[in-house]
Parts: structure tokens; C-alpha cells; sequence
């Protein structure tokens, strides 16, 4: 399915934020880590949520929902035993399910979407897992990938933090379970750090005790933890807000997006502050992010690494900031469901932007006049690409195509019906 985006001057009207994608795939994980029953409310609903669903469903939880919650029987430290699992598009459920895996005896994940997660390296956490014991099969570090664990113990193990935070946070919720005590030794540098936080942030929800440097290079856990079964209820979801706040500050707009917590601990949430510096018209108050936005907008300097999942939506509205916006510290942009440097630059170039790439920035040479647009773009599989399209879409001369738009629903099903209720001129085409 395709999307036709239509020049929007205005947009107005409230919506909910969408359910944290990071926060719902944490909170079934503990849950499923736990013997006991723990009910999660307001789960997100997309493609990367139901693929942790389903996984934790196969390796033997047992799951209830209606339209509020999600109630889930644990299988604790014993998973069932399954020959595959099917992760769809999902790189942090691949990396959490595959430190996970390494309790069975021999799990195989599949490869199911060969142009994306297929193309991402795991070779650092295949790497960590190998200092346990656990016997790792791989295509040169990525799917399929074939765990045969059975029965690690724990201990010394180093990993890198230099290409995703994902592999430590998936040591993270596998170590407190192991018999021995664990220590985990970051080494080169630790990429989207403030993600470690939320796992940090979950897992002592879940009453598990992991002793932190403050820096996160370093972690003392003590061995032979259980997960206790709780009441979880998940906050909004701030990188996918960060595109419809983005759409809201380069258009005329009257935008609210409630469920927003000021005090959360997703890092994108740093949207309100890149707005604001760019000069965007905008209050945060009681959980609610209100925009008035006049289009005018003025360029910016930014470190990415703080807020990665937020980065395109911000540099879509660098694209019609005064003066030359810079976002720098993304390498990492690079290892997602595509190279969302030299993919997203591309699409963003064909619609008009003026931007250019270095292996670990992002300039942008913003065109208040706008952009001419006119073009079809590839979403290159990758919902951010798709939703900060949307937004330079709004602002083009042209209308954009976006091909296989589709692929949105793997954080956001719901964005274009989010637009279309705030007044975009949005179309799903065959
Ligand atoms: O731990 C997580 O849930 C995530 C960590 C981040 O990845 P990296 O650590 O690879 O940057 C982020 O981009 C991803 O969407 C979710
Ligand atoms: C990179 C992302 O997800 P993941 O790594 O979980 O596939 C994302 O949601 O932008």
C-alpha cells in the first residue's frame, strides 16, 4: 500500500499519544521472565508489538487481552521449548529474544524480512553470548541465527556498545536469572545510552537488583534473581509523536498531543526541546504538548545519539528551518531498518531538501521557501522514513507518493489516521 502526501498548510485538533513501542516490549519481556501473572496496561498495537506477542506466546506465556490490558503468565527462567521464532521486523525483540533463547536448548530465528532486519549485524551480542557458553550459528553475524544454549552460568562477559544499545540491555534481562553472578563490561563506546536507562527503569519495576556505574559502562549482577509478576501501565510514546509534533511545527497549526509525560525517560522526548531551539511555538504541560505553529523555523545543532528514534523527524524539519541545521553523533542511524543516513538523504534530496551526509552527521541546508516535491519516494522498509517523509510531504509544491507505506504499522499503524484527524491531506492508494 501506498500513501499520497498532499500540500497541508494547516493542521489542528488533539489526538493520545500512541503506547511506548520500547516500554511495551520491556514490560511483556519481564512479564514473560516472571513465574507469576502481571497485567500490562495499554500496550502499544504495531507490528514490533505483536511480534514480541507472539515469540513470548511460543516460548510458553500465556496471554489474555481486551481492549485496556494485557494479562500474561509467565514461564519465569524455563521457556518452552520451540525450534523457531519469527521476530518480523523487530530488532530489539530479535536482540532481547536472543539473549532470551540462550535458557533453551536450540532456537533458530528466522528470516523473514531479508531487506531489513536481515541486512543488521548482531555480531556483538552473538560475541557476548559465545563468553557464556552459548553456541551461536550465524550468516557472517546476522539471520538466520541459531541459538543452542541450555544452561549458562554467568560470570565475566564484555560486549560493545558501539553499534546498538540492544545488546546490553538484552545481557541485562538474561543475567539476573543465571545461577552465577554476572559482570558486564562494556568496551568502545555505548550508542543510545539513555535506552539502557529505561531497561534499567523496567527491570527494577520488576524487582530485579543490577548494580550500575553511572556512566553504564559497568554492571554488577548478582545471580539467581527471579522477576516478580506486577501491574505495568505504559506511558506514550514519544519517537512517534516527535513526526506529527514535527508536522505540527513546519505548518500553520493548533496541535495537542496528550499523554506525553514531562518527567519520561525516553530520550526523543528531547522533540520539545529541538522544537523549542528551533523557535517553534509550543507549551508542555500535564503530560499535554501543544503547538501553535507558524512554520517558520530556525536551524539547529544537535547531538542525535541522545534521542535516536526522534532524529528523522527532526532533521524533516531542519528541511524548512533558516539556516544550516546540524545532527551529529548518529552513526549508528546507519545499523536500523535501513541506513537512515544514506537512505533517508536520498528520498529526502529526490523530494527537494538540501542535505548532505558525513559517516556520522547530518546537515541540512533548510529551504523556508519549501521543497518542490512531486516525486515518489521508497520507504526502504523503515516506518521513520515514511512518517518523516509525511512531514516534508506537507510542505512540498507537490504531492509525494510514498511507496509501500504500509511498513508504518511497525511502530504506528495508526499515524495517517493521527493526520488525517488533524486535517492532512493524506491518501492510502493501492
Ligand atoms: O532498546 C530498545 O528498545 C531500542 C534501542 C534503540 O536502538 P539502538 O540501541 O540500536 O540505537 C532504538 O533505536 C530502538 O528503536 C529501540
Ligand atoms: C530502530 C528501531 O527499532 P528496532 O531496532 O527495535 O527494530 C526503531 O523503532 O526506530
Amino acid at each position: 500500500m501506498d500513501v499520497i502526501v498532499r500540500p497541508t498548510p494547516e493542521l489542528h485538533g488533539e489526538i493520545g499519544a500512541l503506547s511506548s513501542k520500547n516500554y511495551t516490549t520491556r514490560y511483556l519481556l519481564v512479564a514473560a521472565l516472571s513465574e507469576g501473572t502481571s497485567t500490562i496496561y495499554h500496550p502499544a498495537h504495531s507490528e514490533d508489538s505483536d511480534a514480541i506477542r507472539r515469540c513470548i506466546r511460543d516460548l510458553g506465556a500465556e496471554l489474555t487481552e481486551d481492549d485496556e490490558k494485557i494479562v500474561i503468565k509467565g514461564f519465569g527462567r524455563r521457556p518452552k521449548d520451540v525450534k523457531e521464532l519469527n521476530v518480523g521486523n523487530a530488532g530489539a525483540v530479535l536482540r532481547f529474544l536472543m539473549a532470551v533463547a540462550s535458557l533453551s536448548p536450540e532456537v533458530t530465528f528466522v528470516n523473514t524480512y531479508p531487506d531489513s532486519l536481515g541486512k543488521r549485524p548482531h555480531d556483538d551480542l552473538i560475541d557476548a553470548l559465545g563468553q557464556l557458553g552459548v553456541k551461536v550459528e550465524h550468516n557472517e553475524g546476522r539471520l538466520p541465527i541459531t541459538i543452542r544454549g541450555g544452561n549458562p552460568k554467568g560470570g565475566r562477559i564484555t560486549v560493545s556498545g558501539a553499534v546498538s544499545s540492544q545488546y546490553l540491555s538484552a545481557l541485562l534481562f538474561l543475567t539476573p536469572l543465571l545461577e552465577e553472578d554476572s559482570e558486564i563490561i562494556v568496551l568502545n563506546d555505548l550508542k543510545s545510552k539513555v535506552v539502557v536507562g529505561q531497561t534499567l527503569e523496567v527491570l527494577e519495576q520488576a524487582g530485579i537488583v543490577i548494580h550500575a556505574a553511572d556512566d553504564y559502562m559497568s554492571f554488577k549482577v548478582p545471580g539467581g534473581q527471579s522477576y516478580e509478576a506486577k501491574s505495568y501501565t505504559v506511558q506514550g510514546d514519544y519517537p512517534g509523536s516527535a513526526a506529527v509534533l514535527a508536522a505540527a511545527a513546519v505548518t500553520k497549526s493548533d496541535v495537542k498531543i496528550h499523554r506525553l509525560a514531562e518527567n519520561s525517560r525516553q530520550g526523543e522526548r528531547a522533540i520539545i526541546d529541538v522544537l523549542r531551539m528551533m523557535e517553534a511555538p509550543l507549551i508542555h504541560e500535564n503530560g499535554t504538548v501543544h503547538v501553535q505553529g507558524n512554520g517558520r523555523l530556525k536551524a539547529v545543532e544537535f547531538d542525535g545519539d541522545a534521542a535516536t528514534d526522534a532524529v528523522l523527524a527532526m532533521v524533516a524539519a531542519a528541511v524548512f528551518a533558516e539556516g544550516t541545521s546540524r545532527f551529529y553523533n548518529v552513526e549508528n542511524l546507519r545499523y536500523k531498518e535501513c541506513d537512515r543516513i544514506t537512505d533517508y538523504l536520498a528520498e529526502l534530496s529526490k523530494a527537494g531538501a538540501k542535505v548532505e551526509e558525513r559517516r556520522d552527521e547530518i546537515i541540512v541546508h533548510g529551504r523556508p521557501e519549501g521543497v518542490e516535491g512531486g516525486v515518489t519516494i521508497n520507504a526502504h522498509f523503515d516506518h521513520r522514513v515514511i512518517m518523516a517523509l509525511t512531514v516534508v510531504g506537507l510542505r512540498a509544491a507537490k504531492p509525494l507518493l510514498i511507496k509501500d507505506a504500509h511498513h508504518v504499522a511497525k511502530s504506528y499503524p495508526q499515524y495517517f489516521d493521527h493526520l488525517q484527524a488533524l486535517g492532512a491531506d493524506v491518501e492510502w492508494v493501492k
